[in-house]
């Protein structure tokens, strides 16, 4: 008898960093070359988390729980409905990734990581974006990495975001 093939689901992964890295750029590019549907982590604040973020003030895990419940919803769509997903979304600390793990437990993260100078370059020449680059300093402060035992990978976030999707792409087809 032919035992059927594992099967391979497509993967839900979550793009996460600090605001500069680059993870909306990057995940746009690598849900493109995977072919899984795309959000924008920004997308899901409320209107008060923008303007308090636009204000020049931090959010605090309160502000950010009803968020990253929204993310993990979507999360926990896709993955029920295998199709796999990309989402932009900062998760900086293991709190937040744990409160995605709960709603996507095969959500991997793709933590992406770049110099302060050139986060900060990068957040200075951005326009168009409620981010003021001046929050920069929380976020590294906040900022705490991929831990063993969590499902994920680091990637330098330095080089053009071609280079840095072909990477991530060639990683997650080795899952
Ligand atoms: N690898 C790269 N090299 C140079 N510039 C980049 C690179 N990736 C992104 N950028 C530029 O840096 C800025 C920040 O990129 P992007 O908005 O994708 O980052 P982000 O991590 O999603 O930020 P945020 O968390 O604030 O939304 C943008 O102006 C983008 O064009
Ligand atoms: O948790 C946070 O502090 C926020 O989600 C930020 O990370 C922003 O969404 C993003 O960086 C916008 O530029």
């Amino acid at each position: 008898m032919v035992t059927p093939s594992a099967e391979r689901r497509p993967p839900c992964i979550v793009v996460i960093g600090v605001a500069g890295t680059g993870k909306t750029t990057m995940a746009r590019l690598l849900a493109r070359r995977l072919d899984l549907p795309f959000a924008e982590g920004d997308d899901f604040h409320s209107a008060a988390d923008i303007a308090k973020m636009s204000a020049g003030t931090p959010l605090d895990d309160a502000d950010r729980q009803p968020w990253l419940e929204s993310i993990g919803r979507w999360l926990h769509e896709h993955e029920a409905e295998g199709t796999g997903a990309v989402v932009a979304c900062s998760a900086l600390r293991r709190r937040y990734r744990d409160t995605l793990r709960a709603a996507c437990p095969s959500a991997f993260f793709l933590h992406l990581t770049a110099d302060r100078a050139v986060l900060a370059e990068r957040l200075l020449r951005r326009t168009g974006h409620f981010m003021p680059r001046s929050l920069l300093a929380s976020q590294l402060a906040t900022l705490e990495p991929l831990e063993p035992d969590e499902r994920g990978a680091v990637l330098d976030a330095t080089p053009p975001p071609e280079t840095t999707a072909d990477m991530a792409a060639d990683l997650l087809r080795q899952l």
